[in-house]
């Protein structure tokens, strides 16, 4: 995986990568999780959860990263259970699967030892940063080698997508915690509606203000399709919040966007 060959390159060894379904990120509170292994990796810090290997729409651009701290310190003693039980049942595909590695090292995409682990997902406020950084339709990315090959549906599907990854995301972000969306392309619909679908939804979402500041302002206001569709972006004050970048303005970047909320208390909804 790229983020742990970077990660070894920099020397970070705080990195921990997981794949999974990002669709099937929150873990239901009565099977096991995989909090238990980031509790284990607390003191490092740092969790990254990132797959590869899926694209969700056949025009997508794909690879969909979650990075987040854990924030829960009271699973130490769950954690010690789980592997004391892995140890206990570890089954016999297990242990040819442990002997096969002892035999052929770390692997290639391992520069740090150990395979990607498939996660099944993990409890709701199990993190107090995650960046979810959406498969979209990378109408922002230039030099644009497929250009018009998008139509409105399969625009309004990335929307749709990107909406069920949100609210995957948004579960696992503790109280107090900040969640980070993110895409390369310049449709509102994947941007500016992202942002009102999720503060119309989670109410204990706000914008946060953002740090360095090199976009330009969101789009405020709706868009109304010949179909009858309204698409609502941005209220008034929210648009200083985001960040816009346009491969059209004078600033020389591909077109991307990124929005900051802050996770508030959850038990007033
Ligand atoms: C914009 S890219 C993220 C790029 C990544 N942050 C990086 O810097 O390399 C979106 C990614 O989401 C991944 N993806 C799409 N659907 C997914 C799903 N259901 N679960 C997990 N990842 C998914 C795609 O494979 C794609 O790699």
């Amino acid at each position: 995986m790229d983020i742990k060959k970077l990660a070894a390159e920099l020397g970070l060894t705080c990195i921990t990568t997981y794949k999974l379904d990002a669709l099937k990120a929150v873990r239901k509170k009565n099977g096991s999780s995989d909090m238990t292994t980031l509790c284990y990796n607390k003191d490092n810090n740092d969790v990254v959860v990132q797959r590869s290997d899926s694209k969700p729409l056949g025009n997508g651009v794909s690879s969909t990263t979650i990075v987040g701290s854990n924030a829960d310190t009271t699973c130490k003693e769950n954690v010690n259970n789980e592997k004391a039980n892995e140890r206990t049942y570890a089954s016999k595909a297990d242990i040819r699967k442990t002997m096969r590695r002892m035999r052929n090292g770390p692997g290639r995409n391992q520069s740090l030892g150990g395979r990607v682990e498939n996660s099944k997902g993990f409890l709701p406020n199990s993190f107090d940063r995650v960046l979810l950084d959406a498969p979209c339709s990378a109408l922002g990315l230039r030099p644009r080698l497929f250009a018009g090959e998008e139509t409105i549906e399969t625009l309004r599907n990335h929307a749709k997508y990107q909406r069920r990854m949100f609210d995957q995301a948004v579960q696992l972000v503790c109280p107090g915690g900040v969640l980070v969306y993110s895409t390369c392309t310049i449709n509102p619909g994947e941007n500016e509606a992202l942002v009102r679908y999720a503060l119309d939804t989670y109410k204990f979402l706000s914008l946060a203000p953002q740090h360095p500041r090199i976009g330009g302002a969101g789009l405020v206001g709706s868009c109304k399709f010949p179909d009858g569709y309204v698409e609502e972006w941005l209220r008034p004050g929210e648009e200083e919040l985001v960040q816009r970048f346009d491969p059209s303005s004078p600033i020389d970047t591909i077109g991307f966007f990124i929005a900051k909320f802050a996770v508030g208390s959850k038990d007033d909804i």
